[in-house]
C-alpha cells in the first residue's frame, strides 16, 4: 500500500509513528504494540531510523515487517543518510524492498557529533534515490523551522527543494502550538507546495521529555503548558493526563482547520494512540 494513496481516500488519514523497542527481543515486544495499534485502524503506521541520532536503526526493517506481515498495516521506514555512503543506501533500500516495505521518509538525520555527511548532505539528496528504487517517499517538514536553520523563509525553500526532489507527502515536526503550524501551512501553499502534508503531534508527558524534546526540535514550548508543568510538578499522574489532553485538543484544532492528515508520535505508548482517536471520534473528525 503506497502511502500517496492515503491521502486520495475519503476522510482524515490518522497515522501512528513508533521506534523500535529497546532491549532484549525487540520485534516481540513490538509485535504486542502492533497488535494494539492495529486495532485503532491507523492510515499507517511509521517506524523510526536512528531517532534522535541513537543509532538504533537495525530493526527498524524487522519491525516494519512484521508489523506489514502480521497485522496487514500499511507500513512506512524511515530512512536517514547522515554519514551513510551511496552503496550503505542502496544496500537498506534492496532489504526494505525484499521485505515488502513500499514506503520510505527519506530523512537526513540527526547530527551526531563526530559524524559528518558523506555521500548525501540533506534530504533532498536521499529522496530521488529512494524514488528511483521504486518506493513512496515521504520528507519532514519543519513547523518552525528546523532545529539548525534559524530563517523561517530559507526553511520554507528547503521543503520546497524536497517536493521538487521528489517527495510525495511531508510528515511535520511536532509542535505544540496550532497557531505556528497554520502559519507555515500558509507559507508552505505559497511557496507552491501541493503534496500533502500530514501534521505531527506528540503528548507531554514529563518535564524531563517535553524538554528533551524542545531543545531537539526546536519546537515552541507555550505558557499554557509552562503552567500546567508547575502545576503539577509533584502529581506525574495527572500531568501526564493533561499532556495526553492538551495533544488531543490540538488534534482535533487542526482537524477542524481541514488538515490533510494527523500523525501521532505515539512514543511506542498505545494509549497516547488510542485515547487521540477517542478524541477524534468523539469530536466526528474521524469516523
Ligand atoms: N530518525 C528519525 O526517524 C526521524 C528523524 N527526524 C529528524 O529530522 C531531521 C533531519 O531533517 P531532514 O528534514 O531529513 O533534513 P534536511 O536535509 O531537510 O535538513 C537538514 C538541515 O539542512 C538544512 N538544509 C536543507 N537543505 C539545504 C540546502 N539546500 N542548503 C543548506 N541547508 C539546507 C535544513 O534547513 C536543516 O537545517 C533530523 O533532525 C532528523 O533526525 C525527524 C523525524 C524522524
Ligand atoms: N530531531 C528529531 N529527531 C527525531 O528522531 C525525531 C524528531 N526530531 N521528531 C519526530 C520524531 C520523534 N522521535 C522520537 C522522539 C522521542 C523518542 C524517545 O523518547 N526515545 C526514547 C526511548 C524510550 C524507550 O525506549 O522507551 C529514548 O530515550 O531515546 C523516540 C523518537 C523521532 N523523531
Amino acid at each position: 500500500m503506497q502511502i500517496s494513496q492515503v491521502f486520495e481516500r475519503d476522510g482524515l488519514p490518522v497515522s501512528f509513528e513508533i521506534f523500535p523497542p529497546k532491549g532484549e527481543l525487540p520485534v516481540e515486544a513490538a509485535h504486542a504494540l502492533a497488535a494494539e495499534l492495529s486495532m485503532l485502524d491507523p492510515a499507517f503506521v511509521s517506524v523510526t531510523y536512528s531517532a534522535g541520532g541513537s543509532g538504533n536503526s537495525e530493526r527498524t526493517i524487522d519491525v516494519a515487517r512484521m508489523a506489514k506481515d502480521d497485522f496487514d498495516l500499511a507500513m512506512m521506514a524511515h530512512l536517514t543518510c547522515m554519514g551513510a555512503t551511496k552503496n550503505d543506501v542502496h544496500q537498506v533500500l534492496a532489504a526494505m524492498r525484499a521485505a515488502g516495505i513500499e514506503n520510505v521518509l527519506a530523512l537526513r538525520g540527526d547530527s551526531v557529533e563526530g559524524v559528518s555527511t558523506a555521500d548525501f548532505h540533506f534530504a533532498k539528496d536521499l529522496i530521488p534515490v529512494a524514488r528511483e528504487a521504486g518506493f513512496c517517499v515521504g520528507a519532514a517538514a519543519y513547523p518552525e523551522g528546523h532545529i539548525e536553520c534559524l530563517d523561517f523563509d530559507e526553511s520554507i525553500r528547503h521543503l520546497r527543494q524536497k517536493q521538487d526532489a521528489g517527495a510525495q507527502f511531508f510528515v511535520t515536526q511536532l509542535f505544540f502550538d496550532n497557531a505556528c503550524a497554520l502559519r507555515f501551512l500558509d507559507a508552505a501553499l505559497n511557496a507552491g507546495v501541493t503534496v500533502p502534508i500530514t501534521f505531527g503531534i506528540m503528548p507531554f508527558l514529563s518535564k524531563a521529555q517535553i524538554s528533551r524534546m524542545v531543545f531537539m526540535c526546536g519546537a515552541s514550548l507555550p505558557s499554557p503548558i509552562i503552567k500546567l508543568l508547575a502545576r503539577y510538578e509533584n502529581d506525574p499522574a495527572s500531568l501526564r493526563a493533561a499532556g495526553i489532553e492538551y495533544a488531543c485538543e490540538q488534534l482535533e484544532g487542526l482537524a477542524a482547520e481541514g488538515v490533510d492528515g494527523l500523525h501521532i508520535y505515539t512514543m511506542n505508548q498505545p494509549a497516547i494512540a488510542a485515547a487521540a482517536m477517542e478524541a477524534l471520534r468523539a469530536s466526528g473528525a474521524v469516523v
